[in-house]
Parts: C-alpha cells; structure tokens; sequence
C-alpha cells in the first residue's frame, strides 16, 4: 500500500492566482498553464492570443523543434496538445473555467516546425454546462489547412480541482486492489 511520502503531491496549486477565470497572461495574451507559468512561457509554443468581436479566437503558434515528430514536422501529440489547448482557452476567454471532456483531431498536412501556423477557435453551441467547440489549424502565409478538431468543454466551478484532490485521497486511502 502506499504511504503518505510516496503519494504524488502538487507542489503549489496557487499557480493560476486564485480567480481561475483570470489566469496569468503572457505579453502576447496567452494565458498560461501550471507548467508554463512556472516557465513563464507557453511550452507548446502559443505566442499570441486574442478574442475577435465576432467570437473567433485567433492564436500564434510556432512548433519547437523539440516537438519534431518526422523530419522537419510536428509530431502528432504536440498537433493535438496545442488545439486542446487553443479551444480550451475559448471559455477561458470568455472568463468560463472548463476542462476538456472530449477531443478529436484530424491531422490534414505535416505541420512544419520553427515556422509560424495560426489557429482559429470559435463556438459552435452551447447546452447546458457543455461548450462544443472547433478549430483549425493553418499555415502562414496562405492559410492551407494543416489540422482540424472539435471537442466538448465542461464548465467548472472553481472549486473543480479541489473536489479532484479529495478524490485522489479517498482513492490512494483505499489502498491496492
Ligand atoms: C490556462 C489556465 C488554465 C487554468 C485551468 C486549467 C484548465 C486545464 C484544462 C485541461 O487541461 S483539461 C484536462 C483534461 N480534461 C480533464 O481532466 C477532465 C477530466 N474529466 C472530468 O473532470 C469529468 O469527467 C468532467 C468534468 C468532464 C465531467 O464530470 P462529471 O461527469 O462528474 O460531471 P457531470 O456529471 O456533472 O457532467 C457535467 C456535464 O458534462 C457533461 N459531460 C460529462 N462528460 C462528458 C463527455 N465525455 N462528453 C460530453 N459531455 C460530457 C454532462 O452531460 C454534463 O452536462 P450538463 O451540465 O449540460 O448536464
């Protein structure tokens, strides 16, 4: 069974602040993670975000080389890692803390690495506490598309990551199966 010192532990959850609806921001606008807020960059490489008046949301995105998948391209994971992260910052835009509940990706064209790519996010609808959102993902100059995905966002209260932390403790209290 485990014990208290082995169980992972979250070393500071105070890392958003403590509006999750206004997380730190980079010069550019994007909003960061835990991770990269401790970086104080977006490590995917989100350079620029900002919310249109007609809804879209529009981001700057550049592959790092340390994402190359094949030669001189993304590898998939960073592809689907970053419109996660670009639809999910589409509530937060709109000051909604949510989490991803469902996420499909279909990857149209290598995405080039070390070469800026824009991603447009928009709403599609919304019911109840669940946001449908879609994106694409598209090169610079021109605009072909290289990715597209949709996915379902859930709407949470703030007190999401708390009630998560006191099921992982009724989990690791239970001890091995
Ligand atoms: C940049 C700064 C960021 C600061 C915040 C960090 C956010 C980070 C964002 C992420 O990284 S998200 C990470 C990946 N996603 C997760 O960890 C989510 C894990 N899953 C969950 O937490 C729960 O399964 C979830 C909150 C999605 C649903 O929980 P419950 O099933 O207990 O909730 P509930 O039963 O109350 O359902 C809430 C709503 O979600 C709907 N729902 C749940 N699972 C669904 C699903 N799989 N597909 C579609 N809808 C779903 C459900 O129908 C319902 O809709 P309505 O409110 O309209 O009735």
């Amino acid at each position: 069974m485990r014990t208290d010192d082995d169980r992972p532990r979250t070393p500071d959850r105070r890392w958003a602040g403590s509006d999750f609806q206004d997380p730190p921001r980079t010069g550019g606008g994007v909003a960061l993670c835990g991770a990269c807020h401790a970086a104080g960059r977006c490590r995917l490489g989100v350079q620029r975000e900002r919310l249109d008046d007609t809804g879209n949301a529009w981001f700057h995105v550049t592959c790092p080389r340390d994402q190359e998948g094949g030669p001189n391209v993304a590898h998939g994971g960073w592809t689907a890692a970053v419109m996660d992260e670009c639809l999910g910052h589409v509530p937060l835009l709109n000051r909604t803390l949510s989490v991803t509940a469902e996420l499909s990706v279909s990857f149209v064209k290598p995405v080039p690495v070390d070469r800026p790519v824009q991603v447009r996010a928009w709403v599609d609808r919304r019911e109840g506490s669940r946001w449908y959102i879609a994106g694409e993902m598209s090169l610079l100059p021109g605009g072909a598309v290289l990715a597209r995905a949709s996915g379902i966002w859930v709407a949470r209260d703030p007190g999401h990551f708390d009630r998560h932390e006191k099921w992982l403790a009724q989990q690791d209290s239970a001890g091995s199966p």
